[in-house]
């Protein structure tokens, strides 16, 4: 076993302690931020155990442009889902980045954070403190936003506010250098404005409706990705001897104190590469930040979770907590391509991004469409139970339903400046190609152990496309891509459609003529959140409003299981601020 500690680069070192003040499972987007805070105190000593290794010197991780490069490597866990009842029975990857800085090594490295009444719904849910104002100062305190030149700015119309970015934080955001030269960029805003898609000068800032230029996590100067490592820990590891890394180390459970009155985690149990198992000890605290897919996970393995599940596995009940694993949200991720006409000589490549609102998909049908989501609330919030096993209620259910709907629309029933779409549009290999996905699919699915062997692949299930709304904002978001093809100016740049082409999908089609190739077609977005939501505890919540799991003393979870609801915005800029705010409550003082 070898421990990566702070003297100088990376670099193996025996173990030299058995136990630490916090451990903290998995040094991904979350567990670092957590790790390098709590720190920052001398008198505190920090463990990381990561099951994967060191990528600071992996191209496919460091290359900007290198997107895809790490997909099906040794550090892409390619979880797999169980057969999608809903969506063609085909199972589904779900990728996640397994190495010093988690998934934040291998995604897309956009930065954009959420709309504000999406923070809000979470005070709104009973978690005190968790609103938009309250987490605007750790999205600052997390960013080390590079401003951009202001000869490039222009040029690639590179706008944004500068009180919505953080200049002194860890983590660099910005502009790669070769994204910001050319004219498409004015192009599309000319075509968005036809269609009444206002130009969004900075997503950043709680709204993200329109149309923009997006940062990227990226260290510009260098040209390297930023990731959570290259932000949160490479930089302090000579100045923070007390914060210690041990790789290619997997977590298999959480071990308890026998004498305490209330669980208290002692410490973890783990495996080192070479299959030896062994425990380290925690003086605190076990902070678990494995990511949404594998935390509930090592709860259940650790025995808090439904106990028919874990009595299924052999697994002592340890805290009666039904709701581990449940509400699982991921999106749907669909594409359309269109040939290039002539005149385009595809030079640019902005960051170009779209966040169409409901009135800007459904146009004149918006009322008809969200009448027809509220009517069918109740029928979801019954789907959902039934399918589920009932663990959540369906007036519960209900209630997060209602409160879905009112982020997407208002008592009128009109659309609101929550955006219901991502929209990209980029040069690839030759023709056009918009990847995008519908941001608020109502589906909840849930993730549990399959095995109460820990390297068992687990029982995954999103339950894509389960309710029609996630197919009716799917198709949206098709039908609005044909119309920005289509709307000049930009129509001039554009040759007929190659995927779906309309012999697969006519021309207006209908959702049900969408659905055949949407899901057929679709893949994960590889955002799940939710399975360990922060919520009160009699509305299924897992995590209280300090990360502290329910019926424990000392054993918290900081990752996208937290996050009940899923964001607008991609999710690493949110998951780094509420790190940095947990770790803040953790140390007992925040703002
Ligand atoms: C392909 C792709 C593209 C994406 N694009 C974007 C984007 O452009 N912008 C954006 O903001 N978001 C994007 N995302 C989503 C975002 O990157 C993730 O949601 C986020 O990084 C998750 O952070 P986390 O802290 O929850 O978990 P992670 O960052 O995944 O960290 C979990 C860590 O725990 C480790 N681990 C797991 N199990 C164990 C165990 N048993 N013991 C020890 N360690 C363990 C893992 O190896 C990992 O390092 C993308 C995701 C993917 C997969």
């Amino acid at each position: 076993m070898y421990i990566y500690s702070s003297a100088g680069c990376i670099r193996p070192q025996p173990v030299n302690q058995s136990s630490y003040d916090y451990i903290v499972v998995g040094g991904g987007t979350s567990g670092l931020v957590v790790a390098k805070r709590l720190s920052e105190n001398p008198e505190v000593s920090v463990l990381v155990v990561e099951a994967g290794g060191s990528v600071k010197d992996n191209i496919n991780v460091t290359d900007p442009l290198g997107y895809g490069f790490a997909f099906g490597t040794d550090i892409d866990w390619q979880f797999e889902t169980v057969e999608q009842q809903f969506a063609g029975n085909a199972k589904q990857t779900v990728r996640a980045g397994k190495a010093l800085g988690g998934t934040s090594t291998i995604n897309g490295m956009a930065y954009t954070r959420a709309q504000t009444s999406q923070i809000d719904l979470w005070e709104t849910l009973g978690n005190e403190g968790w609103n938009w104002e309250n987490l605007f100062p750790y999205y600052l305190k997390s960013e080390g936003f590079q401003v951009p030149a202001e000869s490039r700015a222009v040029a690639g119309h590179l706008t944004y506010s500068p009180e919505f970015h953080g200049l002194e934080g860890p983590l660099l955001t910005g502009w790669m250098y070769p994204m910001t030269n050319g004219t498409l960029t004015s192009t599309i805003n000319d075509t968005m404005k036809a269609m009444g898609v206002p130009w969004n000068q900075d997503v950043n800032g709680g709204n993200m409706s329109g149309y923009s230029i997006f940062p990227a996590t990226i260290n510009q100067d260098l040209n390297v990705r930023e990731d959570a490592a290259r932000a949160y820990y490479y930089p302090f590891q000579a100045k923070q001897p007390n914060l210690h890394v041990l790789l290619n180390t997997q977590v298999t459970r959480v071990t308890w104190d026998k004498f305490a009155s209330i669980p208290t985690a002692q410490g973890v149990e783990i495996t080192s590469s070479n299959g030896t198992t062994s425990v380290i000890k925690a003086n605190k605290e076990v902070i678990l930040s494995a990511g949404a897919l594998v935390s509930p996970l090592l709860l259940e393995l650790s025995g808090i979770g439904n106990p028919d599940i874990l009595s299924k596995h052999g697994i002592e009940t340890v805290v009666d907590l039904p709701t581990v694993g449940e509400n699982l949200q991921d999106q749907m991720n669909n594409g359309l391509q269109f040939n290039i006409a002539n005149n385009f000589d595809g030079t640019e490549k902005n960051t170009m991004v779209v966040y169409p609102t409901a009135g800007e998909v459904f146009g004149e049908r918006t009322s008809s469409v969200s009448a027809r989501l509220k009517a069918s609330l109740p029928l979801y919030a019954e789907k959902v139970a039934s399918i589920n096993g009932n663990i959540t209620s369906a007036s519960d259910l209900l209630e997060f339903f209602q409160l879905q709907y009112d982020l997407i629309f208002d008592r009128e029933g009109k659309s609101t400046q929550t955006p219901i779409a991502e929209v990209l549009l980029y040069e690839s290999n030759g023709v056009w190609d918009s990847e995008y996905w519908g941001l608020l699919p109502f589906s909840r699915g849930n993730v549990h152990i399959n095995s109460a062997n820990t390297t068992a692949n687990a029982l995954i299930n999103p339950n894509y496309f389960m309710l029609d709304w996630d197919m009716t904002e799917q198709a949206g978001g098709a039908d609005f891509i044909r119309r920005m093809y289509t709307t000049a100016p930009f129509s001039d740049l554009v040759g007929s459609e190659i995927l779906p082409g309309f012999k697969s999908v006519p021309q207006n089609a209908s959702v049900e003529q969408w659905s055949g190739y949407l899901k057929s077609s679709y893949r994960s977005n590889f955002h799940p959140v939710g399975t360990a939501a922060m919520m009160p505890r009699e509305k299924g919540g897992v995590v209280d409003a300090d990360m502290k799991v329910y019926g424990t003393a000392n054993l918290r979870v900081m990752d996208a299981s937290v996050l009940p609801f899923q964001v607008c915005g991609h999710l690493v800029s949110t998951l780094y601020a509420v790190a940095e705010r947990l770790a803040d409550i953790i140390k007992g003082g925040h703002i």
